[in-house]
């Protein structure tokens, strides 16, 4: 039978707020789509889908789901590929382990997580979880570079409705501490394989006594691909972080650890269940074989630490150590100070690229234990990337807050394609067994990297292609040309990895004759250059490595716009399709605990709006349907339309939500396609539509508010039921009626 033909759009599922927020808008994007005669399909990447999707054995035929992860990383190879991709859940283990027994609550039957796994078939579901882990989508399917900007629309926006920032004061103590030696930054070695030294590679460990173990076989890098591997010093690691949780308090500021344990999933966790192990360090060196007999992994966090120690026959002695502690320890940055929700709780609830911009937002505050605001110690082990952080702190505290009312904009150009650089690393990285060597051993013989190693230790190597890297010299060319602003590679001279990327990027700059256009500057002094360029109210192209990617596009927009939702997000897929990411933010899991307590989503889905927009466009291109075109530019003023009329939502429930905020984008759309003169058809099919919308606004509204500030039932967290999220998300029986 032949394959069924793939849709014009793909729009993914997902999970939490983005996915809730789908139950109301997807209905109305493919309402309009159809009157162009454009196809709107779902590829389901959420994380109870992937679970379901990895365990087929024992479930039922109408639970089993296909892998539509692996078909849609086949199909962004393509140049069919038009995808609205939303933020997906990049899994810790306690959020696959709380997926996975709701799955299980609700009839699936998939076995448990093995959390020490020991027999063969025990390692073989380990394995499968494992793939699930983490940032387990976003690399499978960014097979091209980023371009992330404000689109010019919510920039104004911005200015003319600035948000508020926390004032900073000149001697606020809050800081960025950051590891002098023995991290990823100082051991890191890196080079670009010659022809003779491309094809086959291999990763060993070799013990002190000779004894050689594979840690990874079968790599294959083409000729061009720049390799770098490094480790952190564990013993270095532990010494940083006893030293920092004793200078919190001796500096009277709240203890915080900003990682990303979700994206880079095996480094963060470890580095993560250290602080853990330190910050309770009398409490281990007590209860250490206990603990560890009972099953407790600190880099699980401290929540599933104490769930633990509640089953444990000495569990009350055991919770009386912790809380004293905690009690000497320096009061900690609190995740939800009204649940106790610590900093250390869940590795995954801090994740540095939303958390240190919220905090410099607040004017370098963060929340302690009593609720109140304070000046926060910010450590970041690893010191690759610390120094943005550090500069935009030390900026801000010598020169005041940013007045988003007149701030110009850095956009990013972001090297991500063909998973680049650390965030393509998990499968490379190690947790050294055994003092040695760690080596990366090529098919000619070459041993490319050698490293002294500890056990302990975390070993990394990762890779970025000629093909990426070439790509994204060249996309940077053309968003440069586009916007004639300044353009600065945020790379540094003096760092291994970078020094390999240099060497591309000058070539390529003088090749195209453009050299002269652009400025290359290590992160530091990139973050001074870029913070003094906005602050005049002029703009900067920041062209990054991946990580950056990440870092800065949550950054800048939290400092311009408030927030990254707003965020135009487009992957150029490097074989021709296009992939439309919606806003740079994740899922906000605390929203789904308001519209679960209060039936309020303050999910913002102009991400969505601008990405619909684009894909519209690109389609109207790809497949020269015009109608598309209509349509997509109709999504541009029905945007701004939201924007300019305050219809975006707001946080407390009564005010307007995302339910309001999709009624009113439909009627602005249906509005903009009634009044366009370039397809008198559309025209035609929409001013009914445009009419029976404005007659009906405040029936609507009635409608969508009634159910608001009592609680909703989603059916699941994870693996909601569908009919009753339409239930929640659409009780507009008129609006429904209208839209189809
Ligand atoms: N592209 C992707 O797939 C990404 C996925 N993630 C995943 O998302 C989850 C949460 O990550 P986290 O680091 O907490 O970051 P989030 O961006 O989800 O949340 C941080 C805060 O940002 C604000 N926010 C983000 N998006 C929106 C939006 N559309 N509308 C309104 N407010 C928004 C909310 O703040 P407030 O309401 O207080 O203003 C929210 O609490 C994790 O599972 C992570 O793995 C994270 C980043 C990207
Ligand atoms: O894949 C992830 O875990 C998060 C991605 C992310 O934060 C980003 O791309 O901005
Ligand atoms: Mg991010």
């Amino acid at each position: 039978m032949a394959n069924p033909p793939v849709p014009d759009i793909i729009y993914t599922k997902v999970d939490e707020a983005p996915q809730i927020a789908s139950a109301s808008l997807l209905p109305i994007i493919r309402h309009f789509a159809s009157a162009a005669g454009v196809s709107v399909g779902t590829k389901d990447i959420s994380l109870a889908g992937r679970i379901i999707a990895a365990f087929p054995e024992k479930l039922t035929a109408a639970q089993r789901q296909p892998d539509d992860l692996a078909e849609l990383g086949e199909l962004v190879k393509t140049p069919v590929a038009n995808v609205i991709k939303l933020p997906n859940i990049s899994a810790s283990v306690p959020q696959l382990v709380a997926a996975l027994k709701e799955l299980q609550s609700q009839g699936y039957d998939i076995p448990d997580y093995p959390e020490d796994p020991q027999s063969d078939e025990e390692k073989a579901i380990r394995a499968r979880f494992d793939a699930i882990k983490g940032s387990a989508v976003n690399p499978v399917l960014r097979e091209g570079n980023s371009d992330r900007r404000a689109a010019i629309a919510v920039k104004n926006y911005a200015k003319a409705n600035p948000h508020s920032m926390g004032k900073w004061s000149p001697d606020s103590k809050t800081c960025v501490t950051t590891m002098a030696s023995g991290d990823f930054r100082s051991n890191e070695t890196s080079a670009t394989l010659t022809a003779a030294q491309a094809g086959a590679a291999r990763i060993e460990h070799v013990a002190k006594d000779g004894t050689v173990t594979v840690l990874k076989d079968k790599l294959s890098y083409p000729a061009g691909t720049v390799v770098d591997a490094t480790f952190m010093s564990a013993t270095a690691l532990e010494t940083f972080l006893a030293e920092q949780i004793e200078a919190s308090k001796r500096m009277g500021v709240l203890f915080s650890i900003h990682l990303k344990a979700t994206m880079m999933k095996v480094s963060d966790p470890i580095i993560f269940g250290h602080a853990v192990r330190q910050f309770l360090k009398p409490v281990f060196d007590k209860h250490g074989a206990a603990l560890a007999a009972a099953g407790v992994d600190p880099n699980s966090g401290l929540g599933a630490l104490m769930d633990r120690v509640a089953e444990m026959p000495n569990g009350a002695a055991i919770a009386k150590d912790i809380a004293d502690a905690m009690a000497d320890r320096p009061p900690m940055y609190m995740v939800n100070s009204d649940r106790g929700l610590t900093n250390l709780h869940v590795p995954s609830d801090v994740i540095i690229d939303a958390s240190i911009p919220a905090l410099i937002r607040a004017g370098g505050k963060g929340y302690g234990p009593d609720g109140k605001a304070a000046d926060t110690n910010c450590v970041i082990p690893d010191s690759s990337y610390a120094s943005v952080y550090d500069e935009a702190i030390r900026y801000f505290k010598a020169t005041g807050a940013l007045d988003p009312s007149t701030a110009g904009t850095v956009q990013n150009v972001g090297l991500m394609a063909q998973k680049a650089e650390e965030y393509g690393s998990h499968p490379t990285t190690f947790l050294i067994p055994a003092d040695g060597t760690v080596r990366m051993v090529l098919a000619n013989g070459d041993v490319l990297h050698r490293h002294t190693v500890q056990a302990g230790d975390i070993w990394r190597a990762a890779s970025t292609r000629q093909a990426a890297i070439e790509d994204w010299v060249k996309l940077a060319i053309s968003r440069q040309k586009a916007e004639g602003c300044q353009a600065v590679f945020w790379l540094d001279e003096t760092r291994a990895h970078d020094a390999q990327l240099i060497a591309y990027v000058k070539p390529m700059l003088a090749a195209a004759g453009v050299a002269d256009k652009f400025i290359i500057l290590a992160p530091r002094e990139a973050t001074r250059l870029s913070l003094e360029t906005i602050r005049r109210g002029e703009n900067s192209i920041a062209i990054s490595g991946n990580v950056l990617r990440d870092y800065l596009t949550d950054l800048f927009p939290i400092l311009e716009l408030g927030t990254s939702a707003k965020m135009l997000s487009i992957v150029k897929l490097m074989n021709g399709g296009g992939m439309f990411e919606t806003g740079a933010g994740g899922s906000a899991p605390k929203h789904v605990q308001q519209l679960v307590e209060e039936n309020h989503l303050r999910w913002d889905s102009l991400g969505e709006f601008c990405a619909l927009g684009e894909s519209l466009k690109f389609l109207a291109e790809a497949k020269g349907n015009p109608k598309a075109r209509v349509l997509g530019d109709a999504v541009d003023v029905a945007t701004q339309g939201v924007l300019d009329n305050n219809h975006s939502p707001l946080p407390k429930v009564g005010q307007t939500d995302n339910r309001d905020s999709h009624f009113y984008f439909a009627l602005y759309w249906a509005r903009a396609l009634a009044a366009q003169t370039v397809d008198a058809d559309l025209a035609g099919h929409f001013a009914p539509v445009a009419k029976a919308l404005t007659e009906n606004e405040a029936t609507i509204l009635a409608e969508l508010a009634a159910g608001q500030g009592k609680p909703a039932d989603l059916g699941g967290y994870y693996h909601t039921d569908d009919a009753k999220v339409a239930a929640v998300m659409r009780p507009s029986a008129t609006f429904a009626k209208i839209i189809g």
